[in-house]
């Protein structure tokens, strides 16, 4: 017999019907007016081209986020106090009559949708989700927003956690989902804890159905400021920052889609981690960046020990650099003699310090100022020249071939060149590196003698540009100014990449619109301007360094040193940004302990939002993280986790008879001892285990840099259908610092593997259904902040965490101690038990005879190299 739900739902159904249909008629009426734009041949009037190439740029435009739409079109409904419906989605759609039927989820009307609770109901009675599948309505969520209403559903629904006026976030109660036909309420809390119980796929989806309320304001707060988004692991900054760029994307269209926003990441996995939320929400016009990305022509892929990082990315730097240009515009002591044919000429030390300081006060850059320094010197040589001749008094013309010939004779034009040269950053950095001279007269009193050592390369042609090198490169462009060479170069790389794209723009337009065999990619691309338009920002960012960003949005922002925020706020001078981060996450020793000290006196004004609900790690989990925040920063406070899973945290420990020594990077990169052996095979066990476990979802061991190319190899050997095939060998096991040369990015494919092997570093702002965390006392030591590491590391699983380790466990994990409550895996955490590996069995046994470690070697994983300092 039908119930109430059945009805609701068929209700709900016909609604969802409509839509579609409506969609469908949109989408093919923009398809065709697209079509017939693109088949006109486009010969006539400039104008009438231009007009045409707007009307397909439009009409493209419209379709792709047509197509986005697709999937979950309509999630939920607003029953207004009035007694109308308002039904919320991807986008907003009218009937042919042009009266809404659904409302945009960025639109001012769909903030009641996330805001209203029952304190404050903003005009609804009602808030209902929808579940869909396909085009399919699979499910019904109500959150009873009007006080009688949410008493008569919590006495009907009792224990399920209706109507805890959902839009609040933390207190999902486990174990809470309803399905279909159940006459049991659901309530948006049922929605949420489904989305964030669903196995990871390796990449970040739009949360745009469950966004909560806190998330939903500081989405839509004011576009014109610099917003920081602070909050501990899991809470969502990084979703609330891409759904930020949707929305500013959506509101303030045309001065966006014309400037570009600028995403910046921590790493390329991170950046393919989410690349796909944006054009889920059917938004494109966004440029994403690394660090090590952000300097036109480079690709950054050097390491380098922290220590030299981090001063790189000291604001003294800035003053070096400045002193490096300064330093190559010279005054010898003596002046200069020349000799040019029959005649000696002479640039004394007072003309040439006029030359340079008139050159100094053009307030040009170092390159264009050159111009005029030169200049004033090729004068005062023409002068020479002619009072030495017989003949007297030259017209101007005969003093120009003068002064031609004066700069064509190699010994004159070396000895100038030599006074100001013209200077690439590249040049000015490398050079720098390379001479103690130059660097010490550049750093003046800046910098110390221990600190120019630590810049010190030992020769010009070996740099490898790091992560922490970009900020000084741009730095110096500034200061250098651009080389007509260049900046042609750049032009043309720039115009190149456009015509790439926008053929493959094209070619998928067409291939869209079925025309393929009537017309062809490349003639739409060469007429079709628009889409040019549209896509250079973008394109722009990577080309051109002087392209500066309408909105900049930071992820990891913790992790930006000074220098960076230089570089930064050169692309969005505007000031106009979404900074998303935690302190207690950063990786710099030293770092700064307020968001005032790490803007630096270039911000001023600044508005700080705080998240405090974690919705990836589970109590158990964060309970252990939480113990490890304290000891870090007693002040701090580590956010609420959403749910639990009712598993604990599991310790598998190695046994290691005496003598042996753990750990070693040497012994580690030789494949090591017997006792290395022992911890590796214990790892992929555990790395096994965890992977049927969270059967389908994604595993990540996550070790010290040292460890990481002996456990991908091991587990390669080991679980080769789990292992990325092409997973790098990267950072070498030596420290080496070639770690990435050469390869052709191999490290984009890591998230495709059931089970990937990280350093803590690249798996920062990554979540797992499983992390194995391997010898966390390595990680605590290492040349970063450790605890802070460790931090990261235990934060990244959302379902399960295991600890491999031989030497003792740090004091911070005292709650993991066999000695410890409980610390082996609670029953009836629907994990571990009876799983078919090896692993599981020798996990038990580990944890039984749980042998008395050797003293702790020394420490070997020292000075690792780590390339994500900016
Ligand atoms: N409202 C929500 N609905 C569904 N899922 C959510 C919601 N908020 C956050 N999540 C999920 O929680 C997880 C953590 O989010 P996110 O990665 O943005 O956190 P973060 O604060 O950036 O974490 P970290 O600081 O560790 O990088 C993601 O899977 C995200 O999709």
């Amino acid at each position: 017999m039908p119930t109430t739900r059945d009805a609701e739902l068929a209700r709900e159904q016909a609604y969802v019907d409509t839509l579609y249909t409506r969609l469908d008629e949109i989408r093919e009426t923009t398809r065709a007016q697209l079509r017939q734009v693109l088949m006109e041949a486009g010969t006539g009037t400039p104008q009438s081209i231009v007009e045409r190439d707007v009307f397909a740029a439009t009409h493209a435009d419209r379709l792709s986020r047509l197509d986005a739409a697709e999937g979950r079109l309509c999630f939920g409904a607003m029953d207004n106090v009035d007694g109308g419906r308002t039904y919320i989605g991807r986008i907003g759609l009218s009937d042919q009559e042009q009266e809404p039927i659904l409302v945009d989820w960025r639109a001012p009307v769909a903030t009641a949708f996330y805001q209203a609770t029952i304190a404050d109901p903003r005009g609804l009675v009602r808030r209902r989700h929808l579940r869909t599948r396909g085009r399919r309505v699979t499910g019904i969520a109500d959150d009873p927003l009007d006080p009688q209403a949410f008493m008569a559903a919590a006495s009907a629904g009792a224990g399920t956690g209706a109507g805890t006026g959902a839009g609040t976030g933390a207190g999902v109660g486990a174990g809470a989902g309803v399905g279909v036909g159940s006459d049991v309420p659901e309530s948006g809390d049922t929605m949420l804890l489904e989305a964030l119980s669903a196995p990871r796929t390796g990449r970040m989806h739009d949360i745009v159905s469950t966004l909560q309320a806190e998330q939903d304001r500081i989405i839509r707060a004011d576009a014109n400021a610099v917003l920081v988004v602070d909050g501990g692991p899991g809470t969502g900054k990084t979703a609330v920052a891409l759904h930020r760029a949707a929305y500013l994307l959506y509101t303030h269209r045309d001065r966006l889609l014309r400037s570009g926003v600028l995403v910046v990441g921590p790493s390329p996995v991170f950046l393919r981690y989410i690349e796909q939320v944006l054009p889920s929400l059917g938004e494109t016009g966004v440029m994403f960046a690394t660090p090590a990305r952000l300097f036109p022509g480079i690709e950054a892929t050097g390491e380098e020990p922290v220590a030299v990082a981090v001063l790189k990315g000291d604001e003294r730097m800035a003053a070096v650099i400045a002193g490096a240009v300064r330093d190559r515009q010279r005054v010898p002591g003596r002046g200069l003699r020349l000799r040019h044919g029959e005649y000696e000429l002479q640039l004394d030390r007072d003309t040439i310090a006029r030359a340079r300081t008139r050159a100094r006060r053009s307030r040009r850059p170092h390159n264009s100022a050159r111009g005029i320094f030169l200049r004033e010197l090729l004068n005062v040589l023409t002068n020479q020249v002619v009072t030495q001749l017989p003949k007297g008094l030259f017209d101007q013309e005969e003093r120009g071939e003068i002064r031609s010939d004066l700069w064509t004779d190699r010994e004159v034009r070396r000895a100038l060149n030599d006074l100001w040269p013209v200077l690439t950053p590249a040049r000015l950095l490398a050079d720098l590196y390379a001479s103690p001279d130059l660097l010490g007269r550049a750093a003046g009193t800046h910098l110390t003698a221990a600190e120019r050592a630590l810049l010190r390369r030992a020769k010009a042609e070996e740099v490898r540009w790091t992560p922490a090198d970009v900020p000084l490169l741009d730095e110096a462009a500034e200061l250098l100014g651009d080389l007509d060479e260049q900046a042609r170069r750049a032009e043309e790389r720039r115009v190149e990449a456009e015509r790439t794209a926008e053929r493959e723009y094209a070619h998928g337009v067409l291939e869209m619109l079925g025309l393929n065999d009537r017309i062809d990619a490349d003639t739409i691309a060469q007429r079709w301007t628009a889409p040019r338009q549209r896509r250079a920002a973008a394109e722009h960012a990577s080309g051109d360094r002087s392209w500066t960003f309408g909105h900049l949005i930071v992820d990891e922002a913790q992790e930006v040193s000074p220098m960076l925020w230089r570089l930064l706020w050169r692309r969005c001078p505007g000031r106009t940004a979404t900074l998303v981060g935690d302190l207690a996450q950063g990786a710099r020793p030293g770092a700064p302990t307020s968001w005032g000290e790490l803007l630096g006196p270039a911000v001023t004004h600044y508005a700080v939002e705080r998240l405090t609900v974690n919705y990836r790690t589970p109590s158990e989990i964060m309970d252990v993280a939480a113990d490890v925040l304290t000891a870090a920063d007693p002040a701090a406070e580590a956010p609420r986790s959403v749910r639990s899973v009712g598993r604990r945290p599991r310790v598998v420990r190695i046994a290691v008879s005496a003598g042996e020594v753990p750990a070693g990077s040497s012994s580690v990169a030789a494949g090591g001892s017997a006792a290395e052996g022992e911890l590796v095979r214990g790892v992929v066990a555990a790395a096994i285990d965890a992977a049927a476990e969270v059967s389908g979802g994604r595993v990540a061991v996550i070790s010290a840099p040292g460890r990481v190319a002996v456990l991908r190899a091991a587990l390669r050997d080991a679980a080769p259908a789990l292992a990325a095939p092409g997973q790098p060998d990267e950072p070498e096991a030596d420290g080496s610092s070639h770690a990435r040369a050469g390869r052709a990015r191999p490290e984009l494919d890591l998230l495709d593997a059931p089970v990937v092997v990280l350093t803590v570093a690249d798996s920062k702002g990554l979540e797992f259904d499983a992390v194995v965390l391997v010898e966390p006392a390595e990680i605590v030591a290492g040349p970063t902040r450790g605890l802070a590491d460790l931090y990261v590391a235990l934060t990244r699983a959302t379902r399960a965490l295991t600890v491999v380790h031989a030497e003792d466990l740090p004091e911070v994990l005292h709650s993991l101690s066999p000695c410890a409550p409980s610390p082996s895996p609670s029953p009836g955490s629907g994990s571990g038990s009876g799983e078919n590996s090896v692993a599981t069995a020798a996990a038990a046994t580990d944890l039984e005879r749980v042998a008395p470690a050797a003293e702790a070697g020394e420490e070997t994983i020292t000075g690792r190299q780590l390339h994500l300092l900016w």
